[in-house]
């Protein structure tokens, strides 16, 4: 019996998210939490004929616990989105302190489960989520995971675009170090099968991919950012880790960890210089088998993009660490 959980589930990512995990023949139980209009939207799901049972619940008559108890998986994509001239980052002071509370729950109701957290600012609210777990004497790297799939997901897209050539199903195009702006970095020298694009349009397609969320928030114009694309990036995130807990091997997956705690990435933190960092995982029936580094054989322009990253996701992790360590006065 799989349970997965989201928190979030009314929201623009929820919801979608939550039809998608639906329809997974690998999930039996499916929970769906949030502060408001989760009845509604289990009842509409409910109705649809695949395997998975949905309830839904809300903060009142301890929503948060029936939901998590049991919980193998649980996706957050619970907190604000970002409206035009906002960074993710400004999104902290309100997004911060929501995870911190999910996480608590989860230390309490179902610490082995698998947290994918897709809340922004990814940077921070991840040390956020793995602070919580050290305090709570049940943090396993293994089993944490920031979701930074949508900029995989973009790299693919804006690859056949730019290039007018298709991307192979089974092409991985890695994208590693954080999820905002110019912590975004695409390595298209490590794609596999090798796919390669034009140097003249490399600047180009970075950019659109470090800014692509920026995209989507000035279109919505007010209305919130990527919703649909997170949700199909949510799930395929999700299902790999399930397919991957079931037994299916061979499944990699960019994901925004804490290094130290997996195997090799102690040697990925002490190349890179920070605790927290993207880097295609080995998922295997535990969570991470293992972190993957793709970082010795990049170019001199990656290696250049590499560096900015990392001057940025330092300030955006510590903030995160920080905020459970020192809790801001209320
Ligand atoms: N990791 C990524 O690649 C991406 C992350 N995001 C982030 O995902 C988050 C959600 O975005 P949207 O779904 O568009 O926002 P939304 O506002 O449509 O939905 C958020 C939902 O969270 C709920 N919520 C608020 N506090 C809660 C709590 N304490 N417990 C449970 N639920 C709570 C709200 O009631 C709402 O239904 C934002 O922080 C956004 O920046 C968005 C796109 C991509
Ligand atoms: O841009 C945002 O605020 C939402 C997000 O993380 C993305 O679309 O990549």
């Amino acid at each position: 019996m799989v349970k997965a959980v989201v928190l979030g589930a009314a929201g623009g990512i929820g919801q979608p998210l939550s039809l998608l995990l639906k329809t997974s023949p690998l999930i039996d139980e499916l929970a769906l939490y949030d502060v408001v209009n989760t009845p509604g939207v289990a009842a509409d799901i409910s109705h649809i004929s695949t395997t998975a049972t949905v309830t839904g619940f809300l903060p009142a008559d301890d929503g948060l616990r029936h939901a998590l108890t049991g919980a193998d998986i649980v996706v957050i994509p619970a907190g604000v989105p970002r409206k035009p001239g906002m960074t993710r980052d400004d999104l902290f002071k309100v997004n911060a302190g929501i995870v911190r509370d999910l996480a608590k729950g989860i230390s309490e109701y179902c610490p082995k489960a698998y947290t994918l957290i897709i809340s922004n600012p990814v940077n921070s609210t991840v040390p956020v989520a793995a602070e919580v777990f050290r305090n709570a004497g049940v943090l396993d790297p293994k089993r944490l995971f920031g979701v930074t799939t949508l900029d995989i997901v973009r790299a693919e897209t804006f690859a056949q675009e730019f290039t007018g050539q298709k991307v192979p199903s089974a092409t991985t195009i890695p994208v590693v170090g954080g999820h905002s702006g110019e912590t975004i970095v695409p390595l298209f020298s490590q794609a596999q099968p090798s796919f390669n694009v034009p140097e003249a349009k490399l600047d180009a397609i970075v950019n659109r991919i470090q800014f692509g969320g920026d995209e989507v928030v000035k279109a919505k114009n007010g209305g919130g950012s990527a919703t649909l694309s997170m949700a199909y990036a949510g799930f395929r995130f999700a299902e790999k880790v399930l397919k991957a807990v079931s037994g299916e091997k061979g499944l990699v997956e960019p994901s925004f960890v804490y290094l130290p705690g997996v195997e090799g990435g102690e040697e990925i933190a002490k190349e890179v210089g920070v605790d927290f960092f993207s880097v295609p995982v080995e998922l295997g029936p535990s969570g991470v088998v293992k972190a993957n580094n793709v970082l010795a054989n990049i170019n001199d322009y990656e290696r250049k993009l590499l560096e900015v990253a990392i001057k940025g996701l330092k300030g955006n992790i510590e903030k995160g660490v920080e905020f459970v360590k020192n809790p801001p006065p209320k």
